[in-house]
């Protein structure tokens, strides 16, 4: 392939991706409910529990990452963790009860039900993530899920208070709009904080 083919190529690769990334603006209503409730949550000692599996579980690293300690300095830290994390667990899990709880077990053990679980699955199919969300709405943590394509079982299960959705079906496209989502979902989140006598987050002893 030439070097003028190659930069064609390029270019088409970057444009398949501006559609995706305009339709986020349509997500800016969901977005923000989502963002609201998780402000509440917060205010009244609630943690966010993230998981996914595969590339997900590396956004739901970056996620709880980004509130339990921002990078944009002066920022409040907000209680957040992974349930990716910990490879004996995981693995311990999987080897005894099977992959699809290994989230699912984490939450009804390290969980309570002001938390709220965030699942991510590019498919809105991974049976892990699904066993997990409807684990969590069951133990009444608020839940939430970033998905891609028509929302796969997660969507159409109900299983999630928010679904976020990226409009590809190209996991590669879902996933890098995914980032922009998750980033917008902590810049409003401290927008609810930061905005005198709207929320500020109770201290749980
Ligand atoms: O992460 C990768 C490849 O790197 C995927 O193969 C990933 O493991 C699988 O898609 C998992 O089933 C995760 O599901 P999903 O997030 O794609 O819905």
């Amino acid at each position: 392939m030439d070097q003028t083919a190659l930069v064609a190529r390029a270019r088409e690769a970057f444009a398949r991706r501006v559609e995706p990334a305009l339709a986020l603006t349509e997500e800016a209503g969901r977005v923000a409910a989502a963002c609201h409730a998780m402000a509440e949550r917060f205010h009244d000692g609630g943690r966010l529990v993230v998981f996914g599996s595969g590339e997900a579980a590396t956004d739901a690293q970056h996620i709880a990452v980004e509130f339990v300690h921002p990078v944009i300095v002066g920022k409040r830290a907000l209680p957040a963790f992974s349930l990716t994390n910990d490879v004996a667990t995981i693995t311990g899990i999987t080897a005894v009860a099977g992959a699809e709880e290994v989230f699912a077990h984490q939450l009804r053990h390290l969980a309570t039900p002001r938390d709220m679980a965030l699942g991510v699955s590019a498919t809105g199919n991974c049976a892990d993530v699904l066993r997990a969300l409807e684990t969590a709405r069951e133990l009444g943590l608020l839940t939430l899920a970033l998905v891609g394509g028509d929302g796969g079982a997660i969507r159409a299960g109900g299983v999630a208070d928010h679904v976020l959705a990226a409009r590809s079906h190209d996991p590669r496209v879902v996933k890098e709009t995914h980032v922009t989502m998750y980033h917008v979902l902590w810049e409003l989140v401290h927008v609810f904080f930061e905005r005198p006598g709207v929320l500020t987050p109770k201290v749980v002893t």
